[in-house]
């Protein structure tokens, strides 16, 4: 899905230049679930604009969703296939309705007026909106706005979904939410790339990927970042209550079958 090689993005700054991403290697097969993480300003949303065409590189390459992304044309087309949901639920929709806003996505895929409205009314289904389909937009909790961008997702037919810290103006209701359906999406073969501040979140996810003042410094499984590298304290995490209670066992000589990561695998060994 994703082929990164040695990517670097930098703007000028004065008689210099910025350096934002340096040598970023990074490759996402189709279907997996990648979480990304790092401190403010270390570069996420640059990468994860640059996946899908919105930055462009200032040196490396990139395939993504079988693109090319050195051509404007395929930087143009590869948005279609790889979908950005953003924090803010308030600054990704336009339509009036839930209706509206999804077929606003549409218009330009020439579907036939009864395709589209099968088509709209199957994905706000999915997302549980179907209720909500002519209401007013401005009348819609955040939690349904995210709803309702990812309905636009699916209703595009998006191969990579990337959620940018999309649950992070949400309550913990809706937050689960949120990552129930980007589970279920993730199950059905959609590849998601997660982005996430939240230690509870990162140790559920099978690969994390770190990001620190612009380079990659992890790409591996969660057990091995929390319980082998110096990164948590390093970037100074607080680790979520599990993983503090995992250390405690892990250094007291505990005989552990494996290392806890969330509140499943603790009720497991204890
Ligand atoms: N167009 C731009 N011009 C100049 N600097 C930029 C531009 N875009 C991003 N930057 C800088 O690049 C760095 C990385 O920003 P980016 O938004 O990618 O980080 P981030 O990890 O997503 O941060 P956050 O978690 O705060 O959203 C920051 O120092 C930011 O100021």
């Amino acid at each position: 899905m994703i082929e990164a090689h040695n990517l670097s993005l930098s703007f000028p700054d004065g008689q210099q230049r910025l350096a934002v991403l340096q040598g970023i290697s990074i490759r996402i097969g189709r279907g997996e679930w990648v979480a990304l993480t790092g401190g403010n300003g270390s570069g996420k949303s640059s990468l994860i604009r640059i996946f899908n065409g919105l930055n462009r590189p200032s040196g490396g390459s990139l395939t993504a969703a079988g693109l090319d992304l050195r051509t404007p044309a395929a930087r143009t087309a590869v948005k279609q296939k790889i979908q950005l949901v953003f924090q803010n639920p308030e600054a990704q929709t336009v339509g009036s309705t839930p209706f509206e806003d999804v077929a606003f996505g549409l218009e330009n895929r020439g579907l036939a007026y009864g395709e589209m409205k099968e088509r709209i009314e199957r994905v706000l289904q999915q997302v549980g909106l179907s209720h909500k389909s002519a209401h007013k937009v401005s009348t819609l909790s955040g939690g349904e706005r995210q709803r309702l961008a990812i309905a636009s997702c699916i209703a595009l037919e998006a191969e990579m979904i990337v959620f940018d810290e999309a649950t992070s103006m949400l309550d913990p209701g809706g937050r689960q939410d949120i990552l129930d359906l980007a589970r279920q999406l993730w199950h059905q073969g959609t590849t998601v790339l997660w982005v996430t501040q939240q230690m509870e979140e990162l140790a559920d996810s099978p690969r994390i990927a770190v990001m620190e003042t612009g380079r990659l410094v992890y790409d591996g499984d969660p057990r091995t970042l929390f319980y082998g590298s110096e990164i948590p304290d390093r970037l100074n995490w607080t680790p979520s209550p599990v993983i503090t209670i995992g250390r405690l066992l892990q250094t007291q000589g505990w005989p552990l079958r494996h290392l806890p990561l969330t509140e499943a695998d603790l009720e497991g060994i204890l």
